[in-house]
């Protein structure tokens, strides 16, 4: 047990889908796994353990924003042994072509958070995702059929009060989307040599506006789950 997961250590499968949202991962748990049980409910960050298609694999919520979801990643990875880490989370559309409800496959995260760049010395990190998840995952969707963009995000600390040159520069730059977590995702996996992916789904646009209602959040991310489930399973 770690200070934020009450789970025993083999309760956690190696494979962990992590959305922001505990209310989504409790979701995800009775929709698609049998067998699920839930193994931590602490802070109710709830966390759950199953199968899919005969694969142990458990979902557990990362809370919003850096901190929270390198808390989390790093209690996964060093005290449960968890090696495949796919944040299944949802996005703000920044690019003119991405459209709500769309689902990004992110193959680069930049931020303007600090934590990559103290941890790489004070260099600019390119935080990536694994290659071979990002590479069965483009197979999945295309065996699935499911229309997916591939491409750069940004991972931002803010959600209220973006600083005014941000959205400018995005979008030089065809940064398709915002979220909070990836770019430290994926930097703490490459640190721990651990496989990390992130697939997101456009909840709202930051330019050209809409949004989906916190139930359609909390459960109609379906496409997005079955491509995220089916990639881990087939990696
Ligand atoms: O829906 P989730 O997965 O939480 O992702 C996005 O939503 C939250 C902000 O509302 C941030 O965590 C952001 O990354
Ligand atoms: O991080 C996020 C997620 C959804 N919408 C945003 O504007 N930002």
């Amino acid at each position: 047990m770690t200070p934020h997961i009450n789970a025993a250590k083999d309760d956690i499968a190696e494979i962990v889908l992590m959305p922001g949202d505990p209310l989504r991962a409790k979701y995800i748990a009775e929709t698609y796994l049998t067998d699920a049980k839930q193994v931590s409910d602490v802070r109710n960050m709830l966390a759950f353990t199953g199968f899919y298609k005969g694969v142990r694999l458990s979902v557990m919520g990362h809370g919003m924003g850096i901190p929270s979801v390198s808390i989390y990643t790093h209690e996964l990875i060093h005290e449960y042994d968890v090696k495949k880490l796919v944040r299944v989370g949802s996005c703000g559309g920044v690019a003119e072509d991405i459209d709500l409800r769309d689902i990004i496959v992110v193959n680069a995260a930049s931020t303007g958070s600090a934590t990559n760049r103290l941890r790489f010395g004070g260099y600019d990190y390119a935080a990536v995702p694994d290659f071979e998840l990002l590479r069965t995952c483009w197979q999945t969707a295309d065996s699935l059929k499911t229309p997916v963009r591939y491409g750069g995000i940004f991972t931002n600390d803010f959600f209220y009060g973006d600083p005014e040159n941000l959205l400018p520069v995005l979008l030089k730059m065809n940064i398709l989307a915002l979220d909070m977590e990836s770019a430290a995702l994926f930097a703490i996996a490459a640190e721990n040599r651990v496989q990390a992916l992130s697939i997101l789904t456009v909840s709202d646009h930051v330019v050209k506006g809409g949004e989906m209602s916190t139930l359609e959040r909390q459960t109609s991310f379906n496409q997005m789950m079955e491509l995220a489930l089916e990639t881990v399973i087939a990696d």
